[in-house]
């Protein structure tokens, strides 16, 4: 039967690999690493590189929430920024249809400007107008919960809580509709009410634009969340499908 679905990214044999300047050379023993301190300076510093993803394929669809999962340091957050064209690919190819838009709980706000100004900023670099902005901006701050508990939008970020910031730049970007849209962690850091609330903003999301990613390690709320899972172990796809399969066989592994 032909494949009625419409593709929004697909990702073919993706490598990518982090060089890191200036790196010690040599294993991690104490040995090692006093060699290093004594002779520092000296012939020691060179490039080592981080084969962070390693010929990973997949074709996302619209109307598709996809979780991605994976021990720390798997490469998640890397193969999201690949996508969205933030990190640049060693090898294949990265093909989507309109922008992919990441946000991550340490999206760029500005610590110094009030959540006042960091909606306006954070609306204009999504590609919104003005005017856009005027009429969701009530919108993204009663979504966001922030003046639940007194006038804090009109306080610059850096006097919020850590979840409080994940939820207003959260709020931000669930603000404009996405083609595909990349949520990296950000519903860990909201408490029960705002997970609840994002929840739901995911799901209009799916309904009305293309193809949700998250990246979490509650595996909760990836099956709460998502339809189909990608699980990815040492820059490896370790496992691509529905999303209780997938959760399932990921945490036998970790609990082996
Ligand atoms: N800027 C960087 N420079 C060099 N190496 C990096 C850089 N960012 C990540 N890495 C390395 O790439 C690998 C994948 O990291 P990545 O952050 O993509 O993993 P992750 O699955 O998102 O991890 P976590 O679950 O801990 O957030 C790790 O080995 C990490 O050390």
């Amino acid at each position: 039967m032909a494949d009625t679905r419409v593709p929004t990214v697909i990702a073919d044999d993706v490598h990518v690999v982090y060089k890191v300047h200036g790196a010690g050379k040599g294993r991690g023993s104490a040995t090692a690493a006093l060699s290093r301190i004594f002779s520092r300076g000296k012939a020691e510093k060179g490039v080592r590189e981080v084969h962070a993803v390693r010929g990973v394929s997949f074709t996302a669809h619209k109307g598709e929430a996809i979780g991605l999962i994976g021990s720390n340091g798997s490469g998640k957050s890397t193969l999201l920024k690949a996508v969205a064209g933030l990190q640049p690919v060693a090898a294949g190819k990265v093909y989507s249809h309109g922008q992919p838009s990441l946000l991550g709980v340490n999206a760029a706000l500005m610590n110094d400007l009030t959540g006042e100004r960091n909606v306006i900023l954070g609306g204009l670099a999504m590609g919104m107008t003005k005017q856009q902005i005027r009429e969701r901006y009530q919108e993204i701050v009663d979504f966001s919960g922030i003046n639940e508990k007194g006038d804090f939008i009109s306080l610059p970020m850096r006097t919020y809580s850590s979840g409080m910031g994940a939820r207003l730049r959260f709020s931000i970007a669930a603000a404009k509709d996405h083609d595909v849209l990349m949520i990296d962690e950000a519903l860990a850091t909201g408490d029960a009410a705002f997970q609840r609330r994002s929840q739901k903003r995911i799901e209009e999301l799916r309904a009305t634009a293309g193809t949700v990613f998250l990246v979490s390690h509650s595996l909760s709320t990836v099956r709460e969340t998502c339809d189909r899972a990608i699980w990815l172990e040492r820059g490896e796809l370790r496992m691509d499908g529905p999303v209780g399969e997938v959760c399932d066989a990921y945490e036998a592994f970790t609990n082996a």
